[in-house]
This record gives C-alpha cells, sequence and structure tokens, in this order.
C-alpha cells in the first residue's frame, strides 16, 4: 500500500506520526461531476454529460466507500450504462492491483478492460502523469476524455442518482430536494463517527486515539439504534414519514462488514451489530431489496483487511467465520 509522489509510486503505510497516532484520511483530490447536460456540477469543470456507456468504474468488493457507488448503479439500473473493473482485495506494495491470475479464484480481478493495466495506479498516473496523492477506489472514468471524473464516492453516488435520469427513466431518488438538509446533517454524523469512524479505530497507532474513536463509534450505534427502533428509515419527513434516502445506503455499506471485519481487525468490539435489534432489522430490510446482496461479497471483504493490513495482522491469517447466519440482517 502507498501512494504516488510526482507520479511515482512510494510504497507505504498511513503516517499517523505527525497526528500523534491518530489516523486522518485524505480528503479525495479529483471532484469533477458527471450532469445531464454536461454543465459544470458543484465542483470542477463542465464538459461530462451523461452519456450511455462512456464512463467506466473501477471498484474494489472490499472497499465500504466503493461499495456505496456500486449500489446506486445497481438501484439506479445502470448496470448497462457504465462499466466496472473489479480490482483484487490483496492491497499489497503496490496498492490495488488487476490481478487476473490470483492463485484462489473468488479474487481474481476482471481485469482493466480500457487499457489493462497491472495496478489502479497507472489509472492515476494515465489522467495526470505526475499525480500526487493516495490511489484509492473508487474512481470513475471518462472513456471519451481519457480522463478520471471523480474519486469520491459521496459525489459519485449523487452523480448516479440523478444524471442518467433520461436515459435509464429511472426517477427513484434517494436525496431528494424536500429532505436535503437531514440527509446532510445525519451524514455528516455518521460519516465522522461511524464510516470514518470504524478506520479512526483501526488505524490508529496510539492507545488513547483507539479508545476515543471506539467510544465514539459505539455512542453513535447506540443512538442509530434507538432512532430506528421508532422508524423506517434514517431520515422522516415534517410529516413523520420515512424514506429511504442516501443516508441509508452510506450506513449500510460501514455496518454489512462490521461483525465480520470491523469486530476483530479494528477492534470495535463493545458490541456486535447483530445485538442491535433495530439496526439489525433494518439491515434486513435494505438486503431484501433486488440487486443489493449481489453488490456484498464477504469473501473479498475479509480477505482485503485482514490480508492486506500486515501492520494490524502480520500472519495474514484470514478467519474462518463468521457463518453467514451469523451476520446481522442475514437472509
Ligand atoms: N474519500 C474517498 C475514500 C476512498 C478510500 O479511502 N478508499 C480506500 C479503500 S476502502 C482506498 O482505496 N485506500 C487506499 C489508500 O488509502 O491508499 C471516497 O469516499 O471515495
Amino acid at each position: 500500500m502507498g501512494l504516488l509522489i510526482n507520479g511515482q509510486w512510494h510504497d507505504q503505510w498511513y503516517d499517523t506520526s505527525k497526528t500523534d497516532g491518530a489516523f486522518q484520511r485524505e480528503d479525495a483530490a479529483i471532484r469533477h461531476w458527471i450532469t445531464a447536460d454536461g454543465s459544470a456540477g458543484p465542483s470542477g469543470d463542465a464538459g461530462f454529460k451523461a452519456e450511455s456507456g462512456r464512463y467506466h468504474l473501477y471498484v474494489s468488493l472490499a472497499c465500504p466507500w466503493a461499495h456505496r457507488t456500486l449500489i446506486f448503479r445497481e438501484l439506479k439500473g445502470l448496470q448497462e450504462h457504465i462499466s466496472v473493473s473489479v480490482v483484487s482485495p490483496d492491497m499489497l506494495s503496490q496498492g490495488w492491483e488487476f490481478d487476473t491470475e490470483h492463485p484462489d479464484p473468488r479474487f481474481r480481478s476482471n481485469g482493466d478492460e480500457l487499457f489493462n493495466s497491472r495496478y489502479l495506479h497507472q489509472i492515476y498516473t494515465r489522467h495526470k502523469p505526475d499525480y500526487s496523492g493516495r490511489v484509492t477506489v473508487p474512481v470513475l472514468w471518462d472513456k471519451q476524455r481519457n480522463c478520471i471524473v471523480s474519486n469520491e464516492s459521496s459525489e459519485i453516488i449523487r452523480m448516479f442518482n440523478s444524471a442518467f435520469d433520461q436515459i435509464t427513466g429511472n426517477s427513484l431518488d434517494f436525496y431528494p430536494q424536500a429532505l436535503r438538509a437531514d440527509i446532510d446533517a445525519i451524514n455528516e454524523r455518521i460519516y465522522h463517527r461511524v464510516n470514518n469512524g470504524v478506520y479512526k479505530a483501526g488505524f490508529a497507532t496510539a492507545a488513547d486515539k483507539y479508545e476515543a474513536a471506539v467510544s465514539t463509534l459505539f455512542a453513535e450505534l447506540d443512538q442509530l439504534d434507538t432512532l430506528l427502533a421508532g422508524q423506517r428509515w434514517l431520515v422522516n419527513d415534517a410529516l413523520g414519514q420515512s424514506h429511504l434516502t442516501e443516508a441509508d445506503w452510506r450506513l449500510f455499506t460501514t455496518l454489512v462488514r462490521f461483525d465480520a471485519v470491523y469486530f476483530g481487525h479494528f477492534k470495535c468490539n463493545l458490541q456486535l451489530i447483530r445485538d442491535y435489534p433495530a439496526l439489525s432489522r433494518w439491515m434486513k430490510r435494505l438486503q431484501k431489496l433486488p440487486g443489493v446482496m449481489d453488490t456484498v461479497n464477504l469473501d473479498h471483504i475479509k480477505r482485503h483487511y485482514y490480508f492486506s493490513h500486515d501492520t494490524i495482522n502480520p500472519t495474514r491469517i484470514v478467519p474462518v467465520g463468521p457463518r453467514a447466519g451469523f451476520l446481522p440482517g442475514a437472509l
């Protein structure tokens, strides 16, 4: 695992020395937007018009951020309009890799159908030869302009939510105008305390930073369980009607990994999600929706974290369990 500096790959783990052992996530750097008519979005350049077949998504099935984009591609009926490359779960000295010959067939990448690259960092240097920064998934690539549109999942799901509606005829809206302030507010809380909270616990290199992250994380999970005991989805409208929104999907991709990985590997072990009654019921509701379980791959999830993070798990032994039926919302 590493990063690019002036287009050169450096194998380097996260540096927590300047933050007293706390993990700090870098902001995503490439922030253009696909829009229905190609006009500029909230950031970046204009010229990325929604068109069938024009864009390609690079994901890892292990990654909770990339998982959001796969769910939106599924729910918004974009499968035949946006192609996908899945990297192998092992993120080693060269970072994310398109390993089409992995010894375990479950972990073979379907390859980079655009350029036949070996490593994801080659996509970043194709975008910008002197690119500096971390090489993360998801990446949304424009085949026409030959560049990355965005490497920020929270923005990619917003593009998928509406930009292609005229092409797909799918007008499901997970970020409706009237609920935006409430969605933004709960997203903000959940991002810091849960989505990134598990990483702050897992990647901390000082006990106090780990302990603080865990206590914030579980305080938030307790609150969310209470909230969901009284309502179907995370956000209600002014009339008390509950709406399935992007806030639910953003929480889902973290919690679906929780009992299998974050509880053990990231030491977030005050309680399992399956022991939160309302969160478990909510998970089941989401997992029942068509197409959702096609995006969940527990083999990739377990393999990635336990095998790639050798600073946390130096033996690289991947746990056998848990059994599928053990997980929250198991169907
Ligand atoms: N802000 C980004 C974060 C993406 C991210 O951090 N992805 C992880 C995988 S779970 C990654 O690729 N990490 C590689 C690295 O940091 O070097 C997003 O939400 O899209």
